[in-house]
């Protein structure tokens, strides 16, 4: 059994439930347990700026499976909730992405985890400091992660 961090995210269509949904069917697959979900969060569209705003969270998994099996399961997770792929960074439906493990790192063309650009961005850190506020990434706790981020004050609860 393994831990991984999830983050979830959507800027089109009915984000709120696109982000339920995706928690939803992590929830009703088989060798996967979901341990936290997040609040989640309005935050600013973080690298290609021109497109709408996204909502973000997290979500905490213990799985009996590797992370590549487990992003896979999240790639037709994503498919089944039409995700339709344009451009890198671009507007979606929903994302999937594994951000971290304890137990896992990997570097293949499919799978990089920790995720590349998970300590650059406030949209994945700030929802995964309320599941995970004792985690150390670095040599750093995630407070200082946050505290570092000069876009950290952006990220906002979702009322
Ligand atoms: N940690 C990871 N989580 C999710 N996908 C990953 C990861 N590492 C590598 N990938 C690969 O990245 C590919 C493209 O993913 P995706 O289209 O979601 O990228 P993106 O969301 O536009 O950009 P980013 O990966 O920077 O968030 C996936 O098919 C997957 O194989
Ligand atoms: N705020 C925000 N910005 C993004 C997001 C996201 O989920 N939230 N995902 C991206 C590609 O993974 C690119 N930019």
């Amino acid at each position: 059994m393994a831990r991984f961090y999830i983050s979830v995210g959507a800027n089109l269509g009915d984000r709120a439930q696109s982000l339920r949904k995706a928690i939803d069917c992590l929830r009703r697959t088989e060798g996967v347990a979901v341990a936290a979900v997040s609040p989640w969060y309005e935050t600013p569209p973080w690298g290609k700026t021109d497109q709408p705003a996204f909502l973000n969270g997290a979500a905490a998994v213990d799985a009996d499976m590797s992370g590549q099996e487990l992003l896979d399961i999240c790639l037709s997770i994503e498919k089944e909730l039409g995700r339709v792929r344009h451009e890198k960074w671009g507007a979606r439906v929903i994302d999937i992405d594994l951000v971290y493990s304890p137990d896992e790192r990997s570097c293949t063309e499919t799978l990089k985890l920790p995720h590349p650009y998970m300590l650059e961005r406030a949209f994945v850190l700030v929802p995964l400091r309320d599941i995970a506020p004792d985690l150390i990434l670095e040599g750093k706790t995630i407070d200082q992660w946050i505290d570092d981020l000069p876009d950290a004050g952006q990220v906002k609860p979702y009322v």
